[in-house]
């Protein structure tokens, strides 16, 4: 099975990969000639004078191998790198589309150490282990062969000791497929730990967790060592029977040999061409046991390879929208569990077209969970999601995700310049267009304070700007592709009063031209909502404006009492099951 999929990684490159090896067995071939050129040399030496010819034709001879030998590595090199390259691209292009699922099961540094580790080992075997096999198997043919013609008898002798060798090996070769897997596996348990602990290394610091981090990752990187070691005795045990059995058939060569020599059964040059011949012999058949190793790990890291294609993407597939005209958006009996963990009930709920609605709720209450929904990053158990009247399934997840934005709390800024940063949802978008949401988000400040304006780079995450600044980016990235259907999780989360109150105005603005879904925590971004979803253990438990909650529902007046953000670790202790 493993083995189709390698052949299948080396489609498309067989030109290439057919002339390499044949560039590698003609200089092989080449290799053969030279002991018999030196056996008739040495068989003519001994009658008449040296006969250059043959010795001048021996160091063309050479001369041409070594030529043909690097351009055959050369193109084997290559092809490995064009090959991986190939897998790279393809795994990269998967894992950008995996279901989100996925990444809940999966650590994203081992699916990252897959398209770098383990694709380096896949381009050793392509490069490597490919030509081993194929040119060791044939040249290692060609010299038993030519051997078999120059003396039979001491052929056998030879083939005794090689036969003892061969044994060794092959009992060995299964043991050092599972170390090599397990090396690979350890290096991506190694990688996950390591981007874990760097991407939240100001936490790492500040609870001073250096050196348990250090030991963590520190005893993965000794598994991937142990498993190393474990291969490395395999081979350890394989090589030296191999030279032993080399070394052993050479003594055989010299004192058979030597003795028919002595007796006149045999030519000095026969003796010559056949020891040469059986030394040649140690080349293949080195290459032919290294390449089964290299072969046995790239095993274990196409394995890996393999799986992380093998995970489920996205469904691109769909209908195309209708025309722009502005999106309401109905929640019908949405019911949704992560895994077999129910976490909305029977959500029901409109957003109508141009509104501006508030989620409220306890934390864990579920309303990311109802913006994952409407993103469409996971499907509900049961009920739908309406646009318009139509369920959002139906429609191409690309061409949905054109028509809405999210402003996550977290607010990522991404690498490049901060013009980058607020194209990225639209790449196509002028100057004018970013000016006009910079202005919309209260950025336009921060631009001129910016050493080079749009243009200044912001660092790996932002890591330059403050936690506001973030966030209003991503609110004018939202902006800039005009939703119709605006997210925003809490997003006066991270502002002082004065830009708190600019926010607000600017979403105001922007709730005139597209319908606003906002989770919020506090009470001026709440009062700013036409109409209050309350959302508690997965449920809609009430709906209205401020005053009408205020009046009909206890707990929201609970919540909304002060700034319940602060208070929620007391509301929680408060609630009981019968608070409604
Ligand atoms: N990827 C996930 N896998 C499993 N459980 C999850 C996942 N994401 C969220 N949950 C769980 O689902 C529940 C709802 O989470 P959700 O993030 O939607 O709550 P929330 O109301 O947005 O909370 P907060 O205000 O704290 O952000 C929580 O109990 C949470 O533990």
């Amino acid at each position: 099975m493993r083995t189709l999929d390698l052949l299948r990684l080396a489609s498309g490159h067989v030109r290439a990969l057919a002339l390499a090896v044949a560039a590698t067995l003609v200089a092989s071939a080449l290799g053969l000639l030279q002991p018999q050129l030196l056996r008739e040399a040495v068989d003519a030496a001994a009658s008449t004078a040296v006969p250059w010819r043959l010795l001048m034709a021996m160091a063309a001879l050479f001369a041409v191998q070594a030529c043909v030998d690097g351009i055959g590595l050369f193109l084997l090199e290559r092809t490995g790198e064009r090959v991986v390259l190939g897998v790279r691209r393809r795994l990269v292009a998967r894992l950008l589309r995996l279901r989100l699922e996925e990444f809940d099961s999966h650590r994203v540094g081992d699916l990252m150490s897959r398209v770098g580790t383990d694709t380096t080992v896949l381009r050793e075997v392509v490069s490597t282990a490919s030509v081993q096999l194929i040119t060791g198997t044939l040249t290692g043919a060609g010299t038993v062969v030519l051997m078999l013609l120059i003396d039979p008898v001491l052929f056998v002798w030879v083939m005794g000791t090689v036969v003892v060798a061969a044994v060794v090996v092959y009992s060995l070769v299964g043991r050092l497929r599972t170390a090599g897997e397990q090396m690979q596996r350890g290096v991506g348990a190694m990688t996950a730990d390591l981007e874990r602990a760097l991407g939240a290394l100001r936490t790492v610091r500040a609870c001073r967790a250096e050196e348990r981090e250090e030991e963590l990752i520190g005893r993965q990187a000794e598994q991937a060592c142990a498993a190393g070691v474990r291969a490395a005795r395999i081979t350890s045990v394989m090589s030296p029977a191999v030279e032993l059995a080399m070394r052993g058939s050479l003594l055989v060569v010299l004192l058979v040999g030597g003795t028919r020599v002595a007796r006149d059964t045999a030519s000095v040059g026969d003796l010559m061409a056949f020891l040469l011949y059986a030394t040649y012999l140690v080349i293949p058949f080195t290459a032919v046991l290294q390449g089964i190793g290299l072969l046995q790990k790239g095993m274990g890291a196409l394995g890996r390879v393999a799986e992380a294609q093998s995970l489920p993407v996205e469904d691109t597939s769909g209908a195309a929208m209708p025309e722009r005209g502005g999106i309401a958006l109905e929640f019908r009996d949405v019911w949704f569990s992560y895994r077999d963990r129910p976490v909305l009930r029977g959500v029901s709920f409109t957003v109508e077209q141009r509104s501006h609605i508030a989620l409220v709720g306890l934390s864990g209450a579920g309303k990311s969970t109802l913006f994952s929904l409407i993103e469409r990053f996971y499907e509900p158990t049961s009920g739908a999601l309406l646009a318009n009247g139509t369920d959002i399934r139906k429609f191409s997840r690309h061409q949905w995700r054109g028509r809405i934005a999210l402003v996550d709390q977290d607010s990522p800024v991404l690498n490049g310049t901060l013009r980058d940063n607020l194209r990225y949802s639209a790449p196509d978008a002028s100057d004018h267009d970013l000016h006009e949401v910079l202005e919309l988000a209260n950025l336009d400040e921060l631009v001129q304070r910016l050493p080079a304006g749009l243009d200044t780079e912001l660092g790996e995450r932002g890591r330059a700007l403050s936690g506001g600044e973030r966030q209003r980016i991503a609110l004018a990235r939202a902006l800039l592709t005009r939703p119709e259907l605006l997210l925003l999780d809490e997003p006066t989360a991270h502002l002082d009063p004065v830009n708190e109150r600019a926010l607000h105005r600017a979403i105001h603005r922007v709730a005139q031209e597209c319908a606003l879904l906002v989770i919020a925590h506090r009470l001026t971004t709440i009062r700013e909502a036409d109409r209050i979803v309350v959302l508690h253990a997965g449920e809609v438990v009430a709906q209205g404006t401020h005053d009408e909650l205020l009046a009909i529902n206890d707990f929201y007046g609970r919540l909304t009492a002060g700034d319940f953000v602060d208070n929620s670790k007391s509301f929680e202790a408060e609630i009981s099951p019968g608070w409604r």
